[in-house]
């Protein structure tokens, strides 16, 4: 199996946890692009009533060809569960996420959420977070005073860029400075330290916050119980 049918896999398993009624965060990124279209199918086949809360202009476009409702997170007066992928996942079930550029929204629903569940193919599992480069979302002005600092603290800053070479801007407008910190000793630390820097908007960091993870393996969906 190949790491895009683990995706579906899994996009395809996690709609079971959808029921009748519900209001679901719905994540971005290639694995959830699974899950919209799997979960499009299942309203329009068993004829459900759900809403969906986007993270993503991205996101909004596939839901709405699938044909699932959506609102926005201050019109609900509250979300069942969120179901979103990952790109690091610790082995004390810790996360990074923002590979897409969208863990600002991400981070608004899965902390409105009362589940978050996480869909990933195994490769995402690690041993310790920062391989993978932590996204860090700044507001533009005074960025390159943000990214210096960030090169002083030797984090190996790089400013994210669209395939033309233009500094890639979030939904929001802002830009992404990913940190490529090989290994994360203090995830909840930096997580603070990072937040604390005036133009920062959001982090890449997911704390404490995944439910359950649904993990693509060759002898199929394995799930784990984070918290
Ligand atoms: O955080 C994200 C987007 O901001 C995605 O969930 C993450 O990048 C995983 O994406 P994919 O399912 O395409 O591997």
């Amino acid at each position: 199996m190949n790491q895009d049918q683990l995706k579906q896999q899994v996009g395809n398993k996690a709609v079971d946890l959808i029921h009748d009624q519900m209001i679901v965060g719905l994540g971005t990124g290639s694995t959830v692009k699974y899950l919209v279209e799997a979960l499009g199918e299942k309203i329009k086949h068993e004829n459900l009533t759900i809403t969906g809360v986007v993270t993503s202009k991205a996101t909004a476009a596939l839901a709405q060809k699938c044909g699932i409702s959506l609102k926005t997170v201050d019109q609900v007066d509250h979300i069942d569960l969120t179901i979103d992928g990952a790109d690091e996942i610790s082995s004390d079930y810790q996360g990074i996420k923002g590979g897409g550029a969208a863990l600002l929204f991400e981070k608004i629903v899965a902390t409105n959420s009362q589940k978050n569940i996480w869909i990933v193919d195994q490769s995402k599992l690690v041993d310790k977070l920062g391989k993978f480069p932590l996204p860090v979302e700044v507001i533009p002005y005074g960025s390159q005073k943000i990214f210096e600092r960030f090169v002083k603290e030797d984090y190996q800053p790089t400013f994210r860029l669209t395939s033309t070479g233009q500094k890639k801007k979030t939904d929001s407008g802002n830009y992404i400075i990913d940190l490529h910190l090989q290994q994360i000793k203090h995830p909840h630390q930096l997580a603070l330290k990072l937040k604390r820097q005036v133009g920062v908007v959001e982090q890449g960091l997911f704390l404490d916050l995944v439910n359950m993870i649904i993990v693509g393996t060759v002898d199929g969906p394995k799930i784990i119980q984070a918290r």
